[in-house]
């Protein structure tokens, strides 16, 4: 399975103070798989994205991306080696349009090879991926549209636009459930099922339902430590996760 991993995270660990929030975490995510990590509040989910997105570095372990090691690069570099953090509804620029928004996303991205190129030939450079990601997640009608005016819902699809925009292989989606309504939240789950299986996804998510439904397999952290990996059923089933986490919901 190492051999064949999209993304690895080995031996990872990160204290805050006397609370350790990422404890010896063993993951793997494998090309087209879409791997869930649930757990309760406070697990550590968060904390290990923004390792594996380089917001925040490890105290120690590794992160490995197509075998090489990423651990210590830049969040603003590792888009550019394959890896994709979902945006944030608080980092899009409302007074822009949609495209505007992932054009700039494109751009912030892969700054030197677009300025050789003459005015025109840039703005479609950027354009032409920047429409595509947003046909992708629906969003195809709404490039002219400005942030400011759009449902939250829309917003999230914008989040995940940008990330497509990247040309990643491997996205780290962190609740792209999060505050939607029954509607938005079915079709998010429709996006997301598009994707699965194009990309390596690593879903931070809440909604048991959309993880029970699109994961491959879920990985169950208690008190920043993985307790079981497994498929959804085997999850499900497993005493030591349904003591630790899922038993209030049988
Ligand atoms: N910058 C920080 N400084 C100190 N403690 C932190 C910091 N960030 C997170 N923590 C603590 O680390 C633990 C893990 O937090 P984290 O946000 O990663 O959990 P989570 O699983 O994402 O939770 P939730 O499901 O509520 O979003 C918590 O106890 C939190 O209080």
């Amino acid at each position: 399975m190492t051999d064949t991993a999209k993304l690895e995270i080995r031996n990872l660990r990160k204290s805050f103070g006397a609370l350790v929030a990422t404890n010896d975490v063993n993951i793997s995510v494998r090309p087209g798989e879409l791997h869930a990590l649930i757990g309760p509040n406070g697990a550590g989910k968060t904390t290990l994205i923004s390792q594996i997105s380089g917001e925040m570095f490890p105290d120690s372990g590794q992160i490995l991306l197509d075998g090489n090691d990423i651990t210590r690069l830049p969040a603003h570099k590792r888009a550019s080696v394959g890896l994709a953090r979902s945006f944030q509804i608080s980092q899009l620029y409302n007074d822009f349009t949609v495209e505007d928004n992932v054009a700039m996303a494109v751009q912030a991205q892969s700054n030197k090879r677009f300025n050789l190129l003459s005015d025109a030939r840039k703005d479609a450079a950027l354009r032409q991926p920047a429409k595509e990601a947003l046909q992708r997640v629906g969003l195809g009608d709404a490039g002219h549209l400005m942030v400011s005016e759009l449902a939250h819902g829309k917003k999230r699809q914008l989040e995940l636009a940008i990330a497509l925009s990247l040309n990643a292989s491997v996205l780290l989606l962190d609740e792209p459930m999060a505050g939607l309504g029954a509607e938005e939240s079915l079709l998010m789950r429709d996006i997301l099922l598009d994707l699965k299986g194009q990309y390596a996804i690593l879903l931070v998510e809440h909604d048991m339902d959309i993880v029970f439904s699109l994961a491959d397999r879920v990985t169950v952290l208690v008190y920043g430590k993985p307790v079981f990996t497994g498929t959804p059923e085997e999850v499900r089933h497993n005493p030591i996760v349904r003591d630790a986490y899922l038993g209030e919901e049988d």
